[in-house]
């Protein structure tokens, strides 16, 4: 993930700085600084160096988007394992609850159940995991602790990003997005009452959130319900990705290959030629990357791990195929509900897609709109 180019290029050492001349002396002149920025920097570099084409700034890098590829990987394989697994396509299904049936003897795994402890602990506190994870890293990490201008930039990217989260899963100017979109798309709250003919009967409550539904004690039925879980794993684990990788990356010099910023002329560079004098030179030792990573970083990629399993259990768990049959049911009209079918099949690519759209807007935005990160900056410089 590194943006620089090879160390003997980018970096020098002070001593290596006192024998080039004519930077010799400790503090160079603005204009060779200058000239040593370009060189280094621009798409046109020395005619001795091969040229090496620049990744688009609006578009995130290889690296970045090999990282991303695994979000829907980890989904379409869980899909295909809840269809071929004989243990979790015989288990029952509870539509009522979007889940299988969570008896200790019935339920596919530990897994499967709500109730599991990952899930209690983990996902449903995840934002406070993800926030302490980063908090530790970048109050521990040498690269980022010491530097007041790298630490406020970071703490702005943690604001925009839990602003982001806030929004989609707890508080929108009132309901929260994930609710609003779930009654803008025709979802209500479902009481199930008791008929004079023993026959189940849905009736319908104007209740605006999913969490004040079930404390009445009905089903949120109907709309697109995005979902919160996939929504929270994807946000949290590529944040802290972005956070920790890029200055573990810079850091222990493993990957070569360049974010690229627009620079405030119209000029496209490697995102190294925005990090300052001081910056640009720091980190001399080369380090493996669990040295590179610290404690904080551990903690961090320990979190992203958990993120991930939990992720691929919501896949093979939670809104599978088996809810498709119930929309099936739904277009039908066996419920007395009208439901959508497109529904329930694409609610974790919309969980995948909001927590997307919050990622593109703290991490590539800024690389192409100068003034953002003027105040958002860029992870690692
Ligand atoms: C220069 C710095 C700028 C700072 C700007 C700060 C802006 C902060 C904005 C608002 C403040 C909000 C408070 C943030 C506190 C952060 C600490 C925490 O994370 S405490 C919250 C712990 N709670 C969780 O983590 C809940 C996570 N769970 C969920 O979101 C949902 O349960 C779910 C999405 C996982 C599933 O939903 P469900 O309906 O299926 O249960
Ligand atoms: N990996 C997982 N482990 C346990 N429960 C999960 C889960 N993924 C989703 N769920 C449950 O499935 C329901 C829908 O999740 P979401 O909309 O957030 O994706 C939620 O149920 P509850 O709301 O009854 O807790 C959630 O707890």
């Amino acid at each position: 993930m590194a943006d620089d180019q090879p160390p003997s290029r980018r970096y020098k050492s002070p001593s290596d700085l006192s024998r080039s001349p004519p930077s010799s002396s400790s503090s160079p002149s603005p204009t060779t600084r200058h000239a040593r920025i370009t060189a280094t920097s621009t798409t046109h570099s020395s005619s001795s160096q091969p040229q090496r084409r620049r990744n688009p700034p609006y578009l995130p890098t290889p690296a970045e988007l090999a990282l991303l590829a695994i979000y829907p990987s980890l989904l379409t394989f869980g899909a295909l394992f809840s269809l071929l697994s004989p243990e979790t396509r015989n288990a029952p299904y509870d539509h009522a609850r979007q889940a299988h049936v969570q008896d200790y003897a019935l339920a596919p795994s530990y897994f499967a159940r709500k109730d599991n402890l990952f899930n209690v602990v983990f996902v449903k506190r995840g934002w406070a995991w993800v926030t302490a994870a980063f908090w530790v890293f970048v109050l521990t990490h040498p690269t980022v602790k010491h530097n007041g201008r790298r630490l406020a930039r970071a703490a702005v990217r943690w604001g925009v990003v839990t602003v982001w989260w806030v929004f989609v899963t707890q508080w929108f100017f009132g309901p929260a997005i994930i609710d609003r979109g779930f009654r803008w798309s025709g979802g209500k709250c479902e009481v199930v009452e008791e008929q004079v003919f023993g026959q189940g009967e849905g009736g319908v409550r104007e209740v605006v959130t999913a969490a004040a539904c079930r404390a009445s004690g009905g089903s949120w039925r109907g709309g697109h319900d995005i979902s919160g879980h996939v929504f929270l794993l994807v946000l949290g684990s590529f944040f802290l990705v972005q956070e920790v990788g890029w200055v573990v990356a810079r850091r222990a010099r493993r990957l070569r290959e360049e974010r690229c910023v627009v620079m405030p002329d119209g000029a496209v560079k490697g995102a190294g030629v925005v990090a300052d004098r001081g910056e640009r030179q720091e980190g001399e030792a080369v380090l493996t990357v669990m040295d590179a990573l610290g404690l904080g970083g551990r903690l961090a990629a320990a979190v992203v791990g958990l993120c991930g399993w939990m992720l691929l259990m919501t896949a093979i768990y939670f809104h599978t195929w088996f809810e498709k049959v119930s929309q099936t049911r739904c277009l039908k009209k066996v419920s007395p509900v009208r439901e959508t079918c497109a529904n329930v099949t694409t609610r974790q690519l919309t969980g995948l897609l909001v927590a997307l759209a919050g990622l593109y807007v703290t991490y590539i935005l800024p690389r192409w709109i100068p003034a953002m990160r003027e105040i958002v900056g860029l992870p690692g410089i």
